[in-house]
């Protein structure tokens, strides 16, 4: 039975990375088949028929179909997943937030049309930007899907905390366990390797070096986003689609026995953060499902950088409930 897939954008630079992974299996593994379901607006219909052509000529073994279009309704009939990543990017000395004005109304309307057509197993991922509040704007224009489906996209900005760590310790990426991402995907986002390990061993303590966790880690894990767009003169887009690749793997086929990711959902309150907040939480996940991981010793320190991000989102919240789009 082929998993249809959704993917909005699709034309895009994310979607273009996106796009060829799963075609490859890389959701799902090597033995599902696919059904490709792409939204673009008219005036990328043109490029999203040559992204279609190219997927083609790679004679996919795992891709059954490709149906592609302007039409929500159409596009969302029966998908089992669908991936928002439709979205303007941000440019330069722009914060994600000041895109909603741009972006919250796609998700207000992909919300509606999720919630009328489907599949009743649905998950859906939001990378488009302000990932966190788009996913809330979505979830709250779909009342019958329940609110755990929905979940915005923080595993970027995990792998990169990843990635910093290794770095820093000369360890490799896959001796790294538990590390978290809190909050908001914002500025205001809090990296928190208090739990993490390496190798079986505390990483704060393998660090030794809350100078360079204050001053260097958390800020170059919180602006590589903007460090990326300065560099590359456009937001991230291939690590972009293999973090969207990686969340949505590891929510539909699980987290390892000694690991978990970090995902925004919706918050129960745990923590203490408000409920119905689209925050990042670590959590570990089984057969489609995610639970927050919890008891985590919370230091004052991580308490204050977990309070910031969330008010941030409860801003954000706010702001879209003046707009109308929630
Ligand atoms: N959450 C994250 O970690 C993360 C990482 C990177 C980028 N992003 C965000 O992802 C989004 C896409 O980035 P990109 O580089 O692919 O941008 P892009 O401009 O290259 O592509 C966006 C695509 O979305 C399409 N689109 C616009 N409105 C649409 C709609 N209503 N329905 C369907 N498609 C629509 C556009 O036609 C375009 O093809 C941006 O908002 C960006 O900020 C998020
Ligand atoms: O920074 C951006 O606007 C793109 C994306 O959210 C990122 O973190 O790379």
């Amino acid at each position: 039975m082929a998993m249809k897939v959704a993917v909005t954008g699709a034309a895009g630079q994310i979607g273009y990375s996106l796009l060829f992974r799963i075609a490859a299996g890389a959701l799902f593994g090597p033995e599902t088949c696919v059904e490709l379901r792409l939204l673009e607006i008219p005036s990328a219909i043109n490029a999203l028929e040559g992204v279609a052509m190219e997927l083609d000529d790679c004679a996919f073994p795992l891709l059954d179909s490709i149906q592609m279009g302007t039409n929500a309704d159409q596009i969302f009939d029966g998908v089992n997943l669908a991936l928002l990543v439709g979205a303007r990017p941000r440019t330069k000395d722009m914060e994600r937030k000041d895109l909603l004005d741009a972006n919250g109304a796609i998700f207000t309307a992909q919300g509606k049309a999720l919630n009328a057509v489907a599949a009743d197993d649905v998950r859906i991922g939001v990378t488009g930007n302000p990932a966190n509040t788009n996913a809330l704007i979505a979830m709250r224009n779909a009342p019958d899907i329940p609110a755990e489906r929905f979940s915005a996209l923080t595993r970027l900005d995990h792998n990169r905390a990843v990635s910093q760590l290794a770095t820093k310790t000369g360890s490799r990426v896959s001796d790294i366990r538990k590390m978290t991402i809190w909050g908001n995907h914002s500025a205001t986002q809090y990296p928190d390797i208090f739990h993490a390990e390496i190798a079986g061993r505390h990483a704060a303590e393998v660090v030794n070096d809350q100078q360079w966790i204050e001053q260097y880690f958390i800020p170059t894990v919180a602006h590589r986003g903007s460090a990326i767009i300065e560099a590359r003169g456009s937001s991230s887009a291939a690590s972009a689609a293999s973090a969207t690749i990686d969340a949505a793997r590891d929510w539909l086929s699980g987290t390892p026995d000694d690991d978990w990711a970090s995902m925004a959902v919706v918050s129960d309150g745990s923590y203490g953060i408000a409920e119905g907040l689209m925050y990042s939480f670590p959590v570990t996940t089984k057969h489609g499902n995610w639970e927050i991981v919890q008891g985590l010793e919370i230091n004052d320190f991580s308490r204050a950088k977990m309070d910031a991000t969330a008010a941030e989102l409860v801003q954000e919240r706010d702001m879209v409930t003046e707009l109308g789009l929630i």
